[in-house]
């Protein structure tokens, strides 16, 4: 039974942190994914905007006809939903520690590189890409960097972003790191105890089986 929809695109960074929480919670099942061509600027239409005025991916749609955007919000949602969360806290001090880290894998680290595609590169291609900065892209890559070394440095004394457990602030880190890897943006090399865990992440079905062989076809 089918009662929500996703709209996204299956190999984008952003999208792959809806899709991971998905897989962690075991609700692949309950969504739709309807693709949306960010090269072709779909996701800028008045149609599109209706959906999310900030014109982003991804975008869950209930089947009262409600949309939720912004990762965390759609993460929080998915996670509450069953009444048991796993990847938002349970405790007040998990929930706050949670969406610290979130928040700061998102402005130190994903965002920025995100930045960097959107400034510095050719981006979506000039048809999307109505402004760019290049020094003001370039700038946002070196910080990317520093947030690497910055999430180096918490991996080095607990196992997951946020404390103990596996949460959505890991999720949020994987994300910028599949992003920064599609650039070809490095971790800088001191950061073995970062590429550490995230060959430990790698392994984590949740991530590995994100992309599908049918989102492949239709990619
Ligand atoms: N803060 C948003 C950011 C989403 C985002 O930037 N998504 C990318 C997809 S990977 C996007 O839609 N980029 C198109 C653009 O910015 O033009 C979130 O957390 O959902």
């Amino acid at each position: 039974m089918i009662v929500m929809k996703i709209h996204d695109l299956a190999m984008g960074p952003y999208p792959a942190r809806v899709r991971i929480a998905l897989a962690e919670k075991n609700m692949k099942s309950r969504v739709q994914f309807v693709p949306v061509d960010l090269l072709k600027g779909e996701h800028k239409t008045p149609e599109f905007l209706a959906k999310n005025y900030s014109g982003t991916l991804p975008v869950l749609e209930l089947e009262d006809g409600t949309f939720i955007s912004e990762c965390t919000a759609i993460t929080q949602y998915l996670d509450t939903l069953d009444g048991h969360p796993t990847l938002t806290g349970t405790t007040p001090l998990e929930q706050g520690l949670i969406h610290m880290m979130t928040k700061r894998a998102e402005l130190e680290m994903l965002d920025a590189i995100s930045i960097y595609f959107h400034h510095a590169t050719p981006g979506l291609g000039p048809d999307v890409e109505r402004y760019q900065n290049k020094e003001w892209g370039l700038y946002q890559r070196d910080k990317a960097l520093r947030g690497m070394r910055y999430f180096d440095t918490i991996l080095r004394t607990q196992p997951f972003v946020a404390g103990e457990v596996f949460s959505m602030a890991d999720i949020a880190v994987i994300g910028g790191l599949i992003f920064a890897g599609y650039l070809d943006v490095a971790a800088p090399a001191e950061c073995d105890a970062l590429g550490a865990w995230y060959d430990k992440m790698q392994a984590r079905p949740s991530v590995k089986n994100r992309v599908t062989m049918s989102d492949k076809a239709t990619a």
